[in-house]
């Protein structure tokens, strides 16, 4: 296991400077507004489950943190500076990693190739990668193309791992995929952030598993969130969840 020093104090050590914090964000895209007063805080090594129906603003909430939504009002800080202020095309360079439900593999490139164009120096090696996922090394020369549905998706979480960055957005990462390949990328996703120098921000269907993952979770509903709180306790009360989730 890697003993690389971080290069950002933990939270407690810095004065709990959140990795994340939201204040009052309200978004859409054109003249839509889809985010309403959306509030959140995600420390260093937090790992947070976002969880709701769809069309509830899950991906609108990511994609906003990536600048790829029109803000219309409130406040979103980056290790204590302000994000708005940080470019889109900046973004990941600051160290946020986006896994967008398109993927967006290169077809025409190999696993190797797909995973060189990204990297950025850090502790997130190729080797490594192959280490989560071995699958990834086998098929190295394989293309874009030639791979499953699962395969692309670790292809996309481990190119997105090269990019070295402390908080990465997974939007429904296991959509679609056979309940073996499920719990590899389940696994491999647990096993990431063990070193507790990443965050993640898993945006998932599967609420139990989501909330198996993480430590804190957000709900939901017409672009508002409606629960906050930690994982635990909605895991270990599926009654409160399901109404939650309008399951009830
Ligand atoms: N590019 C866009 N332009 C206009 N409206 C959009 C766009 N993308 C999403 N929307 C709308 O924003 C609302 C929220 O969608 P969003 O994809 O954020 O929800 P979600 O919770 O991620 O749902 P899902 O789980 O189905 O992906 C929906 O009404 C959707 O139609």
């Amino acid at each position: 296991m890697s003993t690389a020093v971080s290069p950002a104090p933990a939270a407690s050590a810095a004065g709990d400077t959140p990795l994340l914090r939201l204040e009052g964000v309200s978004a859409g895209y054109d003249r839509a507004v889809i985010l309403e007063d959306i509030n959140l805080t995600l420390a260093e090594g937090e790992t947070l489950a976002l969880l709701g129906r769809n069309g509830v603003g899950k991906s609108t909430l990511i994609a906003t943190l990536m600048g790829a939504t029109v803000l219309r009002g409130g406040r979103m800080q980056w290790r204590g500076g302000d994000l708005v202020a940080v470019p889109a095309h900046r973004r990941s360079a600051a160290g946020l990693g986006w896994v967008p439900q398109e993927r967006w593999i290169f077809p025409s490139l190999t696993v190797r190739e797909n995973l060189a164009v990204t990297a950025r120096p850090g502790k997130w090696t190729l080797e490594r990668v192959y280490e989560l996922f071995p699958r990834l090394q086998e098929r190295e020369d394989n293309m874009g193309t030639q791979l499953s549905g699962g395969e692309q998706q670790m292809l996309a979480i481990a190119r997105a791992l090269l990019l070295n960055p402390r908080l990465l957005l997974l939007d429904e990462p296991l959509e679609g995929l056979a309940p073996v390949v499920v719990e590899e990328l389940v696994r491999a996703i647990g096993q990431m952030t063990l070193d507790r120098d990443l965050s993640f921000i898993l945006v998932e269907q599967h609420a139990r598993q989501a909330l198996e993952l993480t430590s804190k979770a957000v709900v939901m509903d017409r672009g508002r969130i409606i629960y906050d709180g930690a994982s635990d306790t909605l895991l270990h009360n599926p009654d409160h969840l399901n109404q939650l989730m309008g399951f009830a």
